[in-house]
């Protein structure tokens, strides 16, 4: 045993005076009086706080007392009729003023209900000077299917916190999924709660525009029930799914939003169908050039897109940095059905080092020029389709396991809400995108053509074609 103890640190010094709270005894009338006060002034901010309750009710009251049950019952038919009438004559107004600021009320309550629950168990409450310390549920907003839901953060979180733990926040809610965003302000979150699946449904095609929007091709229900505009200016794009996920109708989605321009001659469609035309051969009329059947076809293909892309770069260059398609310049457009078969799966080296060459010219400068290219890909491993990185527009379908939905749409896109891998095959065409500006993957469901429809279109707007290096 130590002669001495000595314990290192500062202690703490002790305060010159020493207060204690004096006790003062009450008579029980002034503690009860009070004790009524401050009830009372309970129930006064209540009221003013729930005014959506209390409001309703008291003037229900005012008409049960003043007209007997006929009032509060004429009152509830009345509203009852007026909405009806609001919903049916201007059904978006209704949903907007209406009737989702009552479910966000509502929403509101049941989310606070769970609210404690849920940051403990997702560890997203944290524990400070003795205290729990939990993320405050600020705001709630409905949109169809979905709700938004703004939350404080506690110091020294961030949305990526939350993103975490979504699939715990969404089965603690009993919702279908939960995306986590950042909010307006540094110091917040935005959760996207999605309840209901407005994507079931299959998205007919839209309808074909005379001249398209190259900034805005319309090629997909989102699930917040807005369509999905795909912009083709300046990309390329890549269509990742496992097979049956619906590729086809990514590719007759975009086809469809180009068609106009392909009948006018403003768009020219290349296309090149590696499984022997099984996919694109329904509506060859649409291509301008088309290659199916042999590789060397497909490989000149390609080389001519590269030595078109080349020579408009050399006559554009010091002009502008956006070729604007015309008649005698068209925006070309190659569809590749099955890239992996042109890049990973073709043993001919000689081919594939051609189409490697011509594709990576393509990939790199066509964007800028107006030769774009769309191609599908079954799987996105680095071995199958090393220039993954030139496509900066990537959708990704169903696809056979989680670790591919990072490598196709880039990382931490599976935590933020991209669930590729639990698509059901049920839901053929349903996949996830990146939103300009959005950090959050958006799923959406692309449109889907019969074989009928797209003969009807492609009668339509068909072009005289070169097939396989001979004119049909
Ligand atoms: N958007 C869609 N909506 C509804 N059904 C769809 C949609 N897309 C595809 N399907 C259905 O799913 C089936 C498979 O689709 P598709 O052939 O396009 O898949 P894929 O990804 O191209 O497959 P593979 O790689 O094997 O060719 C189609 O026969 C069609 O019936």
């Amino acid at each position: 045993m130590p002669f001495i103890n000595v314990i290192r640190g500062e202690a703490i010094p002790t305060a010159p005076f020493n207060v204690r709270t004096p006790v003062v005894r009450l008579p029980v009338w002034l503690v009860m009086f009070w004790s009524a006060v401050k009830g009372l002034a309970w129930m006064v901010i209540g009221y003013f706080r729930f005014w959506w309750i209390t409001l309703p009710s008291s003037g229900l009251l005012w008409m049960y007392a003043a007209f007997d049950w006929q009032g509060p019952t004429f009152t509830v038919l009345g509203v009852a009729v007026a909405a009806t009438i609001w919903n049916l004559g201007n059904r978006a107004s209704f949903l907007r003023f209406g009737w989702y600021p009552i479910l966000a009320r509502f929403r509101r309550w049941t989310y606070r209900r769970h609210w404690q629950a849920a940051m403990v168990t997702a560890k997203l409450s944290v524990s400070y000077d003795g205290q729990t310390v939990l993320p405050v549920l600020q705001r709630v907003r409905c949109r169809p299917g979905t709700d938004l839901v703004l939350v404080r953060m506690v110091t020294g979180q961030i949305p990526d916190d939350f993103g975490h733990v979504s699939e715990r926040l969404a089965h603690t809610f009993g919702v279908r999924q939960v995306k986590a965003m950042p909010g307006p302000t540094f110091s917040t979150v935005l959760l996207a709660v999605l309840r209901g699946d407005p994507l079931v449904k299959l998205v007919p095609p839209f309808p074909v525009t005379g001249v398209p929007d190259f900034m805005a091709l319309p090629v997909a229900r989102q699930e917040d029930g807005e369509v999905f505009d795909l912009r083709l200016f300046g990309t390329q794009v890549l269509v990742v799914g496992a097979t049956g996920a619906g590729k086809g109708s990514v590719i007759w989605s975009i086809v469809r939003a180009l068609a106009g321009g392909v009948g006018t001659g403003l768009v020219r469609l290349w296309g090149l169908d590696p499984k022997g035309g099984m996919e694109l051969g329904i509506g060859l009329p649409l291509f301008d050039r088309f290659a199916s059947k042999d590789f060397a076809a497909q490989a000149d293909l390609l080389e001519a897109a590269a030595a078109e892309t080349q020579r408009r770069a050399a006559r554009l260059m010091g002009r502008t940095r956006q070729h604007v398609p015309s008649l005698g310049e068209p925006l070309i457009v190659l569809v590749i059905d099955e890239l992996a078969n042109l890049t990973a799966y073709l043993t001919d080296r000689h081919l594939k080092d051609r189409i490697k060459a011509a594709l990576g010219i393509v990939l790199t400068q066509g964007r800028a020029v107006g030769v774009h290219v769309v191609a599908c890909l079954q799987d996105p491993r680095k071995e199958v389709l090393p220039a993954r990185g030139l496509f900066p527009t990537r959708i990704a379908l169903r696809l056979s396991e989680s670790n591919e939905v990072d490598l196709v749409l880039g990382d931490g896109m599976r935590d933020r809400g991209a669930l590729c891998d639990r698509i059901s095959e049920t839901a053929p065409g349903v996949g996830y995108v990146a939103l300009d500006g959005d950090p959050t993957p958006m799923r959406v469901r692309f449109s889907y053509l019969t074989d009928d429809e797209i003969r009807d279109m492609a009668d339509i707007y068909g072009r005289v074609q070169v097939i396989d290096g001979d004119a049909a």
